[in-house]
């Protein structure tokens, strides 16, 4: 990464100028880079600040909305995000994946005309042992002439992002950006305490040698998933010609950020564990906003069968099989479930 003296203010500042952001949707992004900072500090302290291990008491685990055990650093992220947005008028409601429904902003604040929704921290399973974790954001506008938003006002579909972005907490502490207008990567001066531009207009090379997946879910993949992984193991001496790495961090940020960086495909497919459920990782929180950040950073993503962008949400908290990254790779793994549909039919 290149590093640059212009701080995320002034790059804001000068999106403002060319009319690529209002001062409200700034100030939003202001604010979510502000709490961002504040779980950086939390997470960096570990086991020194006692923010380890599962929230609950008594030995009994906080079951979340998800029917996943929270840690408390999920807890304390989510907190921090809520408290930080509360009362800036930028926003007029927010829905997070910790929360079982959206909340309005309060009667006492100013309401302003966006709607946040945020994945306080993904990648918790990582967070007791030490590797990369993130938060990942997306915006969406509040409907015309809603003034308190219910659950309702958020299931847009992608395309209807303003902005997203994620803050990867990793050696470094990573903020990426969008805001329809190119991908774009700040690095914290931690002695500073600002996030500096490192990376204008993230490109993620569209064919690649590496693939992301959890390969012990391997026997309850769908057959198409079986089919195109079985060819990418084949390497050189299969229809794919070429052989293939593959890299599973767990945490989505970082696999994320890592082919932003230097390209690949992460998936994570229907299985017959999760198919009930639609998937394993949430539309709203995790897919929505990173497809947006992948797309304009010239990759691709769906779910295998259609643009993940274009998905209408049944729910706040709607699950989906999700395949992202390179183009030409994301679009050999959509070939591969095309043919295997139009056989079936
Ligand atoms: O443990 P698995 O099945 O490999 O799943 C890992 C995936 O789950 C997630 O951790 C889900 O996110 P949360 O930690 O926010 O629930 C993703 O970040 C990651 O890609
Ligand atoms: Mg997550
Ligand atoms: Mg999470």
């Amino acid at each position: 990464m290149t590093s640059s003296n212009i701080s995320l203010t002034q790059f804001l500042i000068e999106e403002q100028r060319a009319g690529r952001v209002n001062p409200q949707l700034r100030l939003l992004i202001e604010v979510v880079s502000r709490a961002c900072k504040r779980i950086s500090i939390a997470v960096g302290k570990g086991a020194l600040g006692g923010v380890l291990g599962d929230a609950g008491e008594g030995g009994q685990a906080n079951i979340n909305v998800q029917g996943e055990a929270q840690k408390k650093l999920d807890v304390l992220s989510n907190e921090i995000l809520l408290e930080a947005n509360a009362w800036g008028g930028h926003l007029a409601g927010l829905a997070s994946e910790e929360m079982d429904t959206s909340q309005p902003i309060p009667d006492k604040y100013p309401r302003g005309n966006y709607l946040l929704l945020f994945d306080p921290l993904d990648g918790s399973s990582n967070i007791d042992v030490n590797v990369s974790v993130g938060t990942i954001f997306s915006v969406l506008r509040c409907p015309e002439g809603v003034t308190s938003p219910t659950d309702a006002d958020f299931l847009q579909p992608g395309t209807a992002q303003v902005a997203a972005g994620y803050c990867v907490y990793g050696p470094q502490t990573t903020l990426v950006l969008t805001v329809g207008h190119g991908t774009h990567a700040f690095t914290l001066d931690r002695e500073a305490g600002s996030f500096v531009l490192t990376t204008r207009g993230m490109t993620i090379p569209q064919e690649t040698r590496e693939f992301a997946v959890n390969m012990s879910n391997q026997r309850f993949w769908e057959a198409p998933m079986q089919a195109y992984i079985g060819d990418l193991l084949k390497g050189s001496e299969g229809p794919r010609g070429k052989d293939f790495n593959m890299r599973w961090i767990a945490s989505m940020v970082a696999d994320v950020h890592r082919i932003l960086t230097r390209g690949g495909l992460f998936s994570y497919p229907l299985d017959s564990k999760c198919a009930a459920k639609g998937g394993k990782l949430r539309l709203m929180y995790e897919a929505n906003p990173m497809s947006f950040l992948v797309e304009q950073a010239g990759g691709a993503a769906s779910t295998g069968r259609m643009r993940m962008l274009e998905v209408t949400p049944s729910g706040l908290h709607m699950r989906v099989p999700v395949f992202m990254g390179s183009k030409a790779e994301v679009d050999a793994a959509v070939g591969y479930h095309q043919a295997h549909d139009a056989q079936a039919h």
